[in-house]
Formats: C-alpha cells, sequence, structure tokens
C-alpha cells in the first residue's frame, strides 16, 4: 500500500463525505470539537482505564508518563487523546510527525529543544526515516542522542543529554512498526471502532458545541452512518445541519438527518455511491461472485486500487464483501442490504457462492 497523499486513492478517500481521512474543514473545525481530558473523551473504556491508571500514577511518582503509541484506523481519536496526556500531565506538548522528520539531525533538534516532562508527539511514527528511527530508540531509552559531526573518518559522535519527555507515538498501522520501536513504549493503546450507541453520544456533544439543536433519533440516525468513526460522526453532523437550515427550522430530528443523508448518498449503513455501486456490480453483473478485482473496477468505472483500497475495507469489516483466492464474492448479507435475492443454489450441490458462506 502507498502512503504517499498524493496517489490517486487518496485524493478519491479524501474527498469522500464518509471518508474517514481529514479534510480541509474537518481540521478547521476540529480543534473546538476535540475533548479536553480524559473524562470528556467518549468510549474506549479499556483504554482509557488504562490510560487514566499510567497518568495517575507517574503524576503520583512526580515522573514523567511513560511512552505511549496509539493505534488505529484514521478519525478515531489518536491527536485527541495525545493532547489529552499533555493536559492530563500538565505538561506543553510538541507535535510533529514522521514525514516531516527526514533527516537524524530534524529529530536532534527536536529532541534538544524538548524541556523537562514535555510531550512530543509523533504522529505517523511509521513514516520515519531509518536514521531518525535508530536515534529515537537511543533517546526513548536512555534520553541521549549522539549528534554526528563532520563526514567520512573524520566525523566524531558528541553524546547529547536530553531531559526527561513522553513520547506519544501514532500510527495507523502498528503492524509496520519495527519491533525494537514498537518495544520501547510503555503502555500501547488499540483504539477501536466506535460503538452507535458512543457515536450517538459524540454526535450529542459535538451539537451542543456548534449550538445545533437535536433530538436522540437525529443523533442516532448519524452515528448508524458513521461508519464507526467519530470524524465521520461529526461531518456528517455539519451537512446535516446544512440541510437542517436551509430546508427546515434548523432542529434535527430522524427524518431530517435521513432526508439530509439521502441527498449526501450515504445509506442507512454508511454507504456512499461508490460502496453502492462496487456491491451492484458484484450482485448483479457477476451474480455475487467470485469476481477478479480488475474485473469488478472495470464494471464500476474505477481503478483497481479506488476499488481495493477505498471501497472494499469498509464493505469487508461490515460483512457484506468478502476476499477470496478465487475473486470478490458478496455475503448474504450483501442480498439484503440492496434488497436483492440471491440466485438460487445451483443444483447437485455445485460450488455457488452460496456454499462458501453455509447457506
Ligand atoms: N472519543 C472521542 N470523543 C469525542 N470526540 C472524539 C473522540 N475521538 C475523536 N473525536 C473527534 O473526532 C475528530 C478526529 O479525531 P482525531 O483527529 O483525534 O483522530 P486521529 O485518530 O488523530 O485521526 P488521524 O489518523 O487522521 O490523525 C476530533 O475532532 C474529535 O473531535
Ligand atoms: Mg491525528
Amino acid at each position: 500500500m502507498n502512503w504517499d497523499d498524493t496517489t490517486d486513492e487518496a485524493a478519491a478517500a479524501a474527498e469522500r463525505l464518509v471518508g474517514s481521512v481529514a479534510d480541509g474543514e474537518d481540521q478547521a473545525v476540529e480543534a473546538a470539537l476535540r475533548p479536553k481530558d480524559l473524562g470528556e473523551f467518549i468510549g474506549q473504556e479499556k483504554v482509557r482505564e488504562q490510560l487514566d491508571l499510567v497518568l495517575r500514577a507517574a503524576r503520583a511518582r512526580g515522573a514523567t508518563a511513560d511512552h505511549v503509541l496509539l493505534s488505529g484506523a484514521p478519525g478515531l481519536g489518536k491527536t485527541t487523546l495525545s493532547m489529552i496526556i499533555a493536559a492530563e500531565m500538565g505538561a506543553p506538548i510538541r507535535i510533529t510527525s514522521g514525514p516531516a522528520i527526514q533527516h537524524a539531525g530534524d529529530l536532534a533538534a527536536i529532541l534538544s529543544s524538548l524541556q523537562e516532562g514535555e510531550v512530543l508527539f509523533l504522529d505517523e511514527i511509521h513514516r520515519m526515516s531509518r536514521p531518525a528511527e535508530e536515534m529515537l530508540y537511543m533517546a526513548m531509552e536512555d534520553f541521549r542522542v549522539d549528534v554526528i559531526v563532520g563526514k567520512g573518518p573524520g566525523a566524531t559522535a558528541i553524546p547529547l543529554e536530553l531531559p526527561p519527555f513522553t513520547l506519544v507515538g501514532a500510527t495507523t498501522r502498528a503492524g509496520l512498526l519495527p519491533p525494537p520501536l514498537r518495544d520501547r513504549f510503555g503502555f500501547t493503546a488499540h483504539m477501536e471502532f466506535y460503538e452507535p450507541a458512543e457515536l450517538e453520544r459524540v454526535v450529542h456533544r459535538s451539537a451542543q458545541l456548534l449550538d445545533v439543536e437535536i433530538d436522540p433519533a437525529g443523533a442516532a440516525e448519524i452515528a448508524g452512518r458513521s461508519r464507526g468513526t467519530p470524524r465521520i460522526a461529526n461531518r456528517l453532523l455539519r451537512r446535516v445541519r446544512d440541510y437542517a437550515q436551509v430546508k427546515a427550522d434548523g432542529v434535527i430530528d430522524r427524518a431530517i438527518a435521513g432526508a439530509a443523508l439521502a441527498v449526501y448518498e450515504v445509506d442507512d449503513r454508511g454507504l456512499d455511491r461508490l460502496d453502492r455501486a462496487v456491491l451492484e456490480a458484484l450482485l448483479k453483473l457477476f451474480g455475487g461472485g467470485p469476481v477478479g478485482l480488475s474485473t469488478l473496477a472495470v464494471a464500476v468505472g474505477e481503478e483497481r486500487e479506488t476499488v481495493e483500497e477505498v471501497a472494499e475495507p469498509f464493505l469487508v469489516r461490515e460483512g457484506l464483501l468478502a476476499r477470496t483466492p478465487r475473486g470478490r464474492v458478496a455475503t448474504p448479507a450483501a442480498w439484503a442490504h440492496l434488497g436483492l435475492t440471491p440466485p438460487p443454489r445451483p443444483g447437485g450441490g455445485g460450488k455457488g457462492q452460496q456454499d462458501l458462506f453455509g447457506a
């Protein structure tokens, strides 16, 4: 997978209403919607409980908190949690990201300017360069870096002591981190997708901050279409608010939320036009599969990568589509979701797609 932000898939992902990556508008409003302390942070019970213990214990000892690794899909609250860690420790926070640190020298400059107890938030930590990563190992473990001065045979390493600090690393792909780096974190938090009831609370909270009136059924309607992701819930809320202002009296209820999201082609399960196009092609043109990815992509008029990286992950997670060695296959839930009837089981117990699911 290519994580370069300029790829077509990234562009396709960024312009979707149900995309999980932050767009410009998200960035502009997210600061205002971020919970400020652990008590305000909704859901992620286990992570909150564990992190609360780690931070309380460090505070009681008057020590700097252990390094924390946050892993989870985009929009689940990693950046938010890093800021909460700093706030709970009463410490300043410095924010940077893996792609911004290409040379070990860039990292040395940041590390050597940290204050004691400061939180260094390193977003997309899996995208750091190799030399920087190696410098980070020593900094995390011994609070020391070796700064190399000069080049070639005359180069010398000058050791530099660092004040104790807390590194908070964030990654969407914990599996991509080299084990020596992963092992140097005292605590790893795996962020899960949110339950609809939790997203309802996110929607209510954001509505209050944005001064929007919404009733419980309206919040449930938005939460159910938000793909387990607070960022998407907040984005859908803003679009529904627009609709409520223009077409109604500004108050959001179930009917308004449903009508607004129908305009934006986000269905009751959070699938958008592209997701549905992929499912529809799979069901209507290929009888539910198996069909190869390339064929499926041509049928929906999209790039192979767009189908694979933008549409499929959510369809797979929702149990609507399966990737099998013989190709993409629709599940019984996919037929049900689009209100279609699966073709009859082939006579003689052939290898029809229903057999894959024991239907
Ligand atoms: N637990 C939560 N409770 C309330 N709001 C939340 C929670 N988690 C995230 N949010 C909201 O979702 C938005 C996105 O969260 P955040 O920027 O922290 O995600 P992220 O995991 O850092 O995403 P990325 O991987 O794209 O950097 C924030 O503006 C915040 O308001
Ligand atoms: Mg973030």
